[in-house]
């Protein structure tokens, strides 16, 4: 069957949906969806399907096609923008390509709207947020009044102010955000296919981050609390600053997505939340760069202490999030090394959803939760996804 579709889609030759894409942030994750993209143009023309990059914007400027309307940037230039802004070089350092003007803040965020509403009117366009800042949910929200399809990596957008993420969500159809909870796995999908066949989810419990997955589970293998955290950076696990993790805020911003698509009318504030540092540590009290070189070592000892006490009953440690009607708490536990959540390892999720058909056992997702590759691998099959919103007429 799998041979069968495949071999239909190779005489498939005709391009029958368009995509036009600004893509709002360039750094590890935005960089290999640019990279996937160009990838992927072979694998796309087979499924008459063509994605055309008009604007990229990191946080001081937007770079954006002389004929953003009918073409876009091309992929060698698309290929050394990735390489430019790997090895820190601004975006205008494209702009000796030609066929490209650059936008400098705030002028960048009006030409993004201004984009948005043109072609919202025109040929649409998917507006992709892979940036990690609050910042974006003003651009997201006129790209939705423009009638154009938003996707998703950044969490932000969708938890500030419960009407930021109604108005985004307002037309269900238009916009995807599969990889702000469990990177590339299909957990949003799944709660929205078990909503829309009328059967209630009850509770979802879960590992939901990659980092703390990665970081207790090479604990056990007696690594140091600093040192692992440090690799899960440069992994590309965390988040750009490790204390996001590390607080639980990140799992938290998981946790409201999925209760707010179940329905609850919720805030961050309304979710218990256990973090791994005291406040004397945090982003108020010193940067991301003091914190990775002498904040991290002082948490060494007492993380190693909880590790051991749990070792001794033949349990591991595992950051556990659950929501339930009741309320949503993520925090630390302590788990059988043989259960689900605790036979865990690396940068894995699991994800449980109970619901009337998922009663007694829970519909589980498990594999890769984090990670610039598989998150990015997510995000390009949200944009895919769009293509039926994007069909040329005949
Ligand atoms: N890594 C992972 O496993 C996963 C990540 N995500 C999410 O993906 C997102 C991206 O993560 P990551 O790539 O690691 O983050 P990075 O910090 O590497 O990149 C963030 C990018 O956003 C840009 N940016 C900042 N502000 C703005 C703005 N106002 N408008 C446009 N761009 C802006 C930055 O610009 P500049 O280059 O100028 O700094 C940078 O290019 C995050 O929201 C993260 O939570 C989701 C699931 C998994
Ligand atoms: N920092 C996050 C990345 C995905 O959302 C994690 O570690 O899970």
């Amino acid at each position: 069957m799998v041979r069968a579709v495949h071999q239909l889609n190779l005489r498939q030759e005709q391009v029958r949906s368009v995509l036009p894409v600004v893509l709002l942030g360039c750094g590890g994750v935005g960089r290999h969806l640019l990279r996937h993209i160009v990838a992927c143009r072979p694998l796309h023309a087979n499924q008459g399907v063509a994605i055309r990059v008009v604007g990229v914007a990191d946080s001081s400027s937007l770079l954006v096609a002389d004929d953003f309307h009918s073409s876009g940037l091309d992929d060698a230039l698309l290929t050394d923008l990735c390489t430019a802004k790997s090895s820190g070089a601004p975006l205008s350092s494209m702009l000796a390509r030609g066929q490209c003007q650059l936008f400098s803040n705030p002028e960048a965020r009006r030409k993004v709207i201004d984009t948005a509403s043109v072609l919202g009117k025109t040929t649409g366009l998917v507006l992709v947020d892979c940036s990690a800042t609050y910042d974006t949910v003003g651009m997201l929200k006129d790209a939705v009044d423009s009638g154009c399809c938003v996707v998703l990596a950044n969490k932000k957008p969708l938890t500030c102010a419960y009407e930021d993420f109604q108005k985004l969500v307002s037309n269900f159809r238009r916009i995807r955000f599969e990889s702000t909870v469990g990177a590339g796995l299909p957990v949003i999908a799944s709660v929205t296919r078990i909503i829309a066949s009328g059967d209630p989810v009850s509770r979802i419990v879960g590992s939901l981050s990659g980092t703390l997955g990665y970081v207790m589970s090479e604990l056990e293998d007696g690594k140091r609390f600093s040192e692992v955290v440090k690799t899960a950076k440069s992994l590309g696990f965390t988040e750009p600053d490790p204390r996001d993790d590390l607080s639980g805020i990140d799992v938290a911003r998981k946790a409201l997505i999925l209760a707010r698509l179940l329905g609850q009318q919720i805030s961050m504030e309304n979710i218990n939340v256990e973090s791994l540092y005291p406040s004397e540590l945090g982003p108020d009290a010193m940067s991301t760069k003091d914190f990775l070189e002498v904040g991290l070592v002082q948490l060494d000892k007492s993380i190693e202490e909880r590790v051991r006490a749990a070792s001794l009953k033949g349990n591991v440690l595992r950051y556990v999030c659950k929501i339930e009607s009741t309320g949503c708490q993520v925090g630390l536990q302590e788990l059988p090394k043989n259960s689900a959540l605790g036979r865990l390892r690396g940068s894995d999720n699991v994800v449980e959803i109970y619901s009337r058909c998922y009663e007694s056992a829970p519909l589980v997702i498990q594999g890769a939760g984090a990670g610039n590759d598989t998150t990015a691998a997510g995000v390009l099959a949200d944009i895919v996804d769009l293509q039926d919103l994007f069909q040329r007429r005949a």
